[in-house]
């Protein structure tokens, strides 16, 4: 199969080298300068330093419509934030395409943010087009460690391709059909990895990250259910499997924000210093905006959203989640 990944940060580059000795890999990098140094050093020395690039990825850049012509498979492996634009680019393309992107879109003006099968029916409705998500760390694919993940899509053709593409001796891809599902999972638990590496950072012990996952798991639930995916989807890859991952893993770099601001930095010195993108940070007012539309309650992904803006601080947000009025546990 012919593939072409769409962005080469550290999660498209672990995607190419994990599919490079199955498949033919083209990596396509929106700068040119990065694509010409990947190709020399046969390594992403700025997104995931330290692992070889295999002969047989072929580096690329330039216009996004000839980057994938002749491809089987197009991966869209940007932040949300560049989503929008590559689906544009596609749009007409016969080309089978999935994207890596776990968020809302940015909220701007009064429009709520969208899941990105939204913002695809909005801008290039004509794709066949899915989401492949689930918990994996960039770095553990690359150096083929065991993992499993999701791809979910309406068209039982994509989620074949997707299998066909990633499924092999260290990557396990279910299929599944909640594509509205898989997508809240992804981008609630970057929301909630924030608030559990706040908690971690405060040394506020086991007993609170438990419950910030569990309580967390419930929210990502209500809300994906008012937008109509499956409950049960929350107990699978993109539920449960990434917030637990997201939630506990230090390669996690929305746990990472979190952690730094505990640590009693500002947002820009927490986000300045990943170098990469920590989707929580952009979606969490979308997230919140779109639960407050449905009537849905989300304290915790609220207390996070009002810490972002400076309205708490860290110690205060905690006192704000544990001063709430006794409830019935329910999902
Ligand atoms: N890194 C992971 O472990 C991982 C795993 C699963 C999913 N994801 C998701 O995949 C997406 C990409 O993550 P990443 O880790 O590769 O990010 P990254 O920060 O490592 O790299 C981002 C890449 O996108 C490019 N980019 C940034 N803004 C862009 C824009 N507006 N338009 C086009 N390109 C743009 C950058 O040049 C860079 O190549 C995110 O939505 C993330 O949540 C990441
Ligand atoms: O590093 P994070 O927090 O963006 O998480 C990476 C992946 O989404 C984990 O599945």
């Amino acid at each position: 199969m012919k593939i072409c990944v769409l962005g080469a940060g550290a999660w498209g580059t672990a995607l190419a080298i994990n599919a490079a000795g199955r498949h033919a890999v083209s990596l396509w990098a929106r700068d040119e300068a990065q694509s010409q140094a990947m190709a020399l050093a046969r390594e992403n020395t700025r997104y995931l330093p330290g692992i070889p690039l295999p002969a047989s990825v072929q580096m690329c850049s330039g216009v996004v419509p000839d980057a994938v012509a002749g491809a089987d498979l197009a991966i869209i492996a940007t932040p949300m934030a560049g989503l929008r634009d590559m689906l544009l680019a596609l749009r007409g393309s016969s080309c089978p395409v999935a994207w890596l992107c776990k968020g809302f879109e940015h909220a701007h003006g009064g429009a709520e943010g969208l899941l990105a099968h939204e913002i695809q029916a909005q801008v290039a409705p004509g794709l066949v087009a899915g989401v492949l998500s689930g918990p994996s760390f960039a770095q553990e694919v690359a150096q083929g460690r065991p993992t499993a993940l999701v791809a979910a899509s309406v068209h039982a053709g994509l989620r074949e391709a997707l299998v066909d593409a990633f499924h092999g001796p260290s990557l396990r891809v279910y299929a599944n059909e909640d594509i509205v599902g898989v997508e809240v999972g992804g981008a609630v638990k970057n929301v909630l990895a924030i608030a559990t590496g706040l908690a971690d950072g405060l040394a506020l012990g086991l007993n609170a990250r438990a419950a910030l996952i569990t309580r967390g798991l419930a929210e990502m639930t209500r809300l994906g259910v008012a937008l109509g995916a499956r409950a049960d989807t929350f107990m699978g890859l993109s539920g449960l499997g990434d917030l637990v991952l997201t939630a506990t893993g230090d390669l996690s770099r929305n746990r990472k924000v979190g952690l730094l601001l505990a640590a009693g930095k500002t947002l820009e010195q927490a986000v300045d210093s990943l170098g990469h993108v920590a989707e929580g940070v952009y979606c969490a007012r979308a997230v919140v905006q779109r639960a407050r539309h449905l009537g849905v309650e989300m304290p915790i992904a609220e207390s996070v959203v009002a810490l972002l803006d400076g309205r708490v601080r860290p110690a205060e947000a905690v006192a704000e989640l544990m001063g709430r009025e006794p409830g019935v546990e329910r999902p």
